[in-house]
């Protein structure tokens, strides 16, 4: 399933437009903000289709009827681009638990790259509902090789995605590969270079988030 967060008319188009935006993008603080302001809607999107159990809470005055998380979600991310978006959806699920992974794209001498997997901190995943985030969802070679790999800690109850630029193939390869996954994302782009950048995306989410690094 796929839920295209600026399907209808939000804010979150007016953020996408931004962090799409080259002048923008020279402010990096904008973008890192704009990304973790779309984690936040994503989390108030989620948080609509988790579990909740009744509270009996205490108030000066009386005692209230309210409705609570019934368990707390894990949120996983992948560094680097996904710090930001992580952050925001932490912003609202304070009191998640929290799993890292490091994924990133090791170039050969021909052009084509590998994903390499290196870092995983993640609690037991069994029965948790996992929310994992990255910006952008390329080939998504990325994100089923971290998802494959987080499944290792546990059978998550559900998972959920969040990105922010998805690319046709990469949401079709993620879909394939789990069918059960929801994916949430703030806009699909169709087009793919031969180097794996989405076409008009938005650039390298990483390197606008936290600047360039030497080639690996
Ligand atoms: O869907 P894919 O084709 O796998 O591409 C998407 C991945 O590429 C980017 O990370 P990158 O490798 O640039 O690392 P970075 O976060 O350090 O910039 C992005 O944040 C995703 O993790
Ligand atoms: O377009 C793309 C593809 C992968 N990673 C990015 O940061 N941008
Ligand atoms: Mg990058």
């Amino acid at each position: 399933m796929i839920n295209n967060l600026s399907k209808e008319h939000s804010l979150v188009s007016e953020w996408i437009a931004e962090i799409r935006d080259e002048q923008v993008q020279a402010d990096r603080m904008r973008f890192r903000r704009n990304l973790e302001r779309i984690g936040e809607i994503a989390a108030f999107e989620i948080s609509k289709k988790l579990s909740y159990v009744r509270k009996e809470v205490q108030t000066p005055l009386g005692i209230a009827n309210c409705k609570v998380l019934e368990n707390q979600p894990v949120l996983a991310t992948i560094l680097r681009a996904g710090l930001p978006l992580h952050q925001g959806l932490l912003n609202y699920f304070d009191k998640a638990d929290n799993a890292f992974v490091s994924a990133y794209r090791k170039h050969n001498k021909d052009g084509s790259f590998d994903i390499s997997l290196e870092y995983l901190s993640s609690p037991d995943l069994e029965g948790r509902a996992l929310i994992i985030s990255d910006p952008m969802l390329a080939t998504g070679s990325s994100l089923v090789k971290t998802i494959q790999y987080l499944r290792e800690e546990g059978e998550p109850s559900s998972i959920h995605i969040v990105t922010v630029i998805a690319c046709t193939v990469g949401i079709e390869y993620v879909r394939r590969e789990f069918p059960q996954a929801v994916i949430w994302c703030g806009d699909i782009d169709d087009e793919l270079t031969a180097k794996g950048y989405i076409v008009p995306g938005l650039g390298d989410a990483g390197d606008l988030s936290y600047g360039s690094k030497t080639q690996v």
